[in-house]
């Protein structure tokens, strides 16, 4: 039967967890990879897969039922976002959180003016954990939710450094902090402010002839991604980055404790232990890439988060078959 034809717009950690989760789901094919960088200096992990120009994308709309988009949040997503979901069905991980709500209505504009579905920010913050913290307010409303992350690799704040100025190349990882942990475990329910949740720790290549403390401040002050953190930056070489950096693990929780009826006490708890955060945020893509195909096939138009698919057109198993086998 016809596979779901997928495209790969920016090829980094995710364009390349993307291409191989692909091929781990049999009732879908990948087209081609988009890169703003000449497609020579870009090796796929299977090299008969074809990488093409960023600019010839537009003479694939009919090759291509669904475009993931891998471009990083900082500064490639608000561009591209929009500019792509007015030519294509797009999924995208999107994940400045406090810009979201900008971020859907200018790319849902644009989907819904080129006749396109587009699932934004999907993956596992926001994604995932994005559901499992819906899913806790709505079943126990008289509690309290809490997320943690890590200790881990944060892509997208990874990405934020190595977006500044006299940055070589740079990595963030994100560190929960144990007592903030243990209170909420104690079923405490305290009141903790973003600063004493987690705190930032960026591992950073100066670019040739950039100021040490000018990369620092510019970091560690960065509205939305490091400002509300006690963060610190360590300079290292390339060859310390290469050899110390290059695993890419993350992980987390989300715990919502509530109270119900008589005031019993109630946890719930979802949680992620990953050996590769890029790996598993294109599964999550990949499985959403479904969706959005069904969804544009149904005749749905415009932006959607997580919040508004329904789980069974993640799975390639008909709503029979899922009534069958996981109800
Ligand atoms: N919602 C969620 O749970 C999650 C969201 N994310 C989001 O995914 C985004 C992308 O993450 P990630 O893939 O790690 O970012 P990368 O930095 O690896 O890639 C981002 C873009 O940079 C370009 N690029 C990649 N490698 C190179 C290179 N060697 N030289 C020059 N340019 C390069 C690519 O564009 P091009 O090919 O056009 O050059 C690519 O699309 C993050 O910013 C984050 O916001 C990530 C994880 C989880
Ligand atoms: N979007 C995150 C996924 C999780 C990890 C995270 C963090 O460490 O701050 N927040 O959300 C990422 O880019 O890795």
């Amino acid at each position: 039967s016809k596979k779901i034809r997928i495209g790969i717009a920016g090829y980094g950690n995710l364009g390349r967890g993307v291409e191989s989760a692909v091929a781990q789901n049999a009732d879908m094919e990948l087209v081609g990879v988009f890169s703003r960088r000449p497609p020579a200096s870009v090796s796929l992990l299977d090299a008969s897969v074809p990488v093409y120009p960023w600019d010839d994308i537009e003479n694939f709309r009919d090759a291509i039922d669904v475009l993931i988009l891998c471009g990083g949040s900082r500064t490639d997503l608000p561009e591209q976002g929009p500019a792509l979901a007015r030519a294509f069905t797009t999924v995208d991980s999107f994940d400045t959180h406090a810009r979201i709500p900008e971020y859907y209505a200018a790319v849902d504009a644009a989907a819904q003016a080129g006749g396109n579905v587009a699932l934004i920010s999907v993956g596992w913050d926001p994604g995932l954990f994005s559901l499992n913290r819906l899913f806790g307010e709505a079943i126990l409303p008289e509690g309290a939710t809490y997320t943690f992350w890590g200790k881990g690799l944060s892509q997208g704040h990874s990405d934020a450094v190595r977006r500044v100025p006299g940055v070589k190349g740079g990595v963030q990882y994100t560190v929960p902090v144990p007592q903030a942990v243990q209170r909420v475990r104690d079923g405490e329910q305290p009141v903790l402010s973003t600063r004493e949740k987690h705190k930032r720790e960026c591992f950073v290549v100066l670019a040739e002839g950039a100021d040490q403390a000018q990369v620092r401040d510019a970091i560690v002050t960065m509205p939305d991604y490091f400002a509300d953190y006690d963060t610190t930056v360590t300079f290292i070489s390339e060859e310390t980055l290469r050899r110390e950096h290059n695993a890419m693990p993350h992980g987390g929780f989300v715990i919502r404790s509530g109270t119900t009826g008589t005031g019993n006490k109630q946890i719930m708890e979802y949680a992620l232990a990953l050996d590769s955060n890029p790996e598993f945020t294109s599964s999550v893509l990949v499985a959403y890439a479904r969706a959005a195909y069904r969804l544009k096939q149904a005749g749905e138009r415009g932006a959607r988060s997580v919040f508004d698919v329904a789980p069974g057109l993640l799975s390639p198993k008909s709503a029979a078959e899922l009534r069958k086998e996981l109800l």
